[in-house]
């Protein structure tokens, strides 16, 4: 390409018009609920399926608290008839007087129903599994009785005033036809909602846009959609879900689940922020995510992983020279995500030997010494050259950038520039993480 059809091509471009937010859905689909979609956090249920997790009444109402003042427009929770303690917890939790709506999530028969609706919850989740694996291994039961109780049951809570879902289990691994079929009886008779669920996190985000398009083609509800993350695909799956018309997102604090659960509330947040933040933003008070992980890593006994998502320790810690550099000068060249958004601080880490004499400068700075560009390159040599024989830290580099202040300085008081240049907030050179270091 010749320099002038390049300038051409890069004009045109320019001169397009510009979607508002390059990471969010395209603007032109109407269907997508990336700027309009609802939480059911289910912590309280799937999260009680989490090898580790036990939950006291005390802890429950803790925690069902914490995603209330979150914003999640939904809590699920156990079955009340998995035991008599869950019945008393969930009426419990029904009359707290929450903002969320509460919900009891249920087999698809009329004994759970009757039990359900006498909680107090504002809503019923109904599941039964659809695939040939549940049909044969679980419950035992053909397409035409699964029709027959869903009708049932979903008549009856409705009788009760309160809302209904009606979800297929192990929806991926289902017959299509089945599956349109089921959901189109349960639209006809007026649910609330439909569900699908990747119970054993085996699909892809073109295989849920795929069933979430051409579900949407069927049904007039709302599509609420359930993803495990066997194979890491959870929160893509949420996104596309989404992208493709689904309304409601099942999360959970920390993924935690059956196996290794599903998404994560935090990092559900860390992508939706990204691509529809003024509605994020408004709805959901993104930090207190650190609190409500920090409580229910506490009760199920797990560290906060050092790569989760906003409240990994390292999540917004910079260590390359190069990226340091480019941060110092505009955030946004190393991060999609401010780290303000959820009341963290980026840090940059200087201490190594990965480091730039930009950093140094800043540590400099920050150190209210004083050293030309030159000098803060040699010092940078210094700390490298000692970078390369162990780990440092911040007492190493620190003492270095002293001596070599000391050695070059005429003994006048020396201007602090950091106040003069305030860069203070942009770089928060400490070497305290966000959250503790994980022990796992
Ligand atoms: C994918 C999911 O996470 S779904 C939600 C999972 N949640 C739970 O399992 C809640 C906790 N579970 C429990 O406390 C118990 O399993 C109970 C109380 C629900 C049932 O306990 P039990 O009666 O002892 O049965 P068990 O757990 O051994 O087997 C499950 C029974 O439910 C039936 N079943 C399973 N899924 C469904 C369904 N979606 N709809 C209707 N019946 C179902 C099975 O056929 C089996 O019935 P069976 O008694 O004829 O064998
Ligand atoms: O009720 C649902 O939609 C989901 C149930 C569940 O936990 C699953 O299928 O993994
Ligand atoms: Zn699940």
């Amino acid at each position: 390409m010749s320099e002038k059809e390049f300038q051409k091509v890069t004009e045109t471009a320019a001169s397009a018009p510009q979607k508002p937010n390059p990471y969010g859905p395209n603007p032109a689909d109407y269907l997508s609920n990336v700027n309009n979609f609802q939480l059911i956090d289910s912590t309280l249920r799937e999260g009680e399926q989490f090898a580790n997790a036990f939950f006291d009444t005390e802890k429950k109402i803790e925690i069902a608290k914490a995603l209330d003042d979150f914003g999640v427009d939904y809590i699920e929770l156990t079955s009340p008839v998995a035991s008599e303690q869950s019945r008393s917890d969930c009426e419990a939790i029904c009359k707290l007087g929450l903002k969320a709506k509460i919900l009891t999530h249920i087999r698809c028969h009329m004994d759970d129903a009757r039990v359900a609706v006498e909680t107090g919850v504002d809503g019923v989740d109904v599941v039964i599994g659809t695939s040939k694996f549940l049909r044969q291994y679980s419950h035992g039961k053909d397409m035409n009785y699964i029709a027959k109780s869903a009708v049932e049951v979903i008549e009856f809570v409705k009788s009760k005033g309160i809302e209904i879902r009606f979800s297929s289990e192990d929806s991926f691994r289902s017959d299509l036809v089945d599956l349109l079929n089921i959901y189109k009886t349960v639209d006809k008779i007026g649910v609330n909602r439909v569900g699908i669920a990747d119970t054993v996190g085996c699909a892809n985000p073109r295989q849920v846009y795929e069933l979430v398009r051409t579900l949407k083609g069927i049904v007039s509800c709302d599509i609420e959609c359930h993803f495990h993350n066997d194979t890491g695909c959870a929160i893509a799956n949420a996104y596309t879900a989404l992208e493709a018309g689904a309304r409601l997102i099942d999360t959970c604090v920390l993924g935690i689940g059956e196996r290794n659960g599903i998404v994560p509330l935090g990092g559900l947040m860390a992508r939706m922020i990204v691509a529809a933040p003024e509605y994020v933003k408004s709805k959901y008070k993104l930090h207190k995510i650190r609190d409500i992980e920090n409580l229910v890593a506490e009760a199920v006994e797990v560290n906060i992983p050092f790569n989760n998502p906003i409240t990994g320790f390292c999540a917004f810690t910079h260590k390359a020279g190069i990226h340091a550099k480019a941060i110092l000068a505009n955030p946004s060249t190393y991060e999609i995500l401010d780290p303000h958004d959820f009341g963290m601080k980026r840090y940059i880490h200087f201490a190594n030997r990965l480091t730039g004499w930009n950093a140094i400068k800043s540590r400099v700075d920050q150190l209210n010494l004083s050293l030309t560009d030159d000098q803060c390159k040699e010092v940078t040599t210094k700390i490298k050259r000692l970078g390369d024989i162990r780990p440092l830290n911040i007492d190493d580099v620190d003492s270095i950038i002293k001596d070599f202040h000391a050695e070059v300085s005429t003994p006048k008081l020396i201007a602090t520039k950091r106040e003069k240049e305030g860069t203070a907030d942009v770089l928060d050179l400490q070497d305290e993480p966000n959250a503790k270091k994980s022990k796992q």
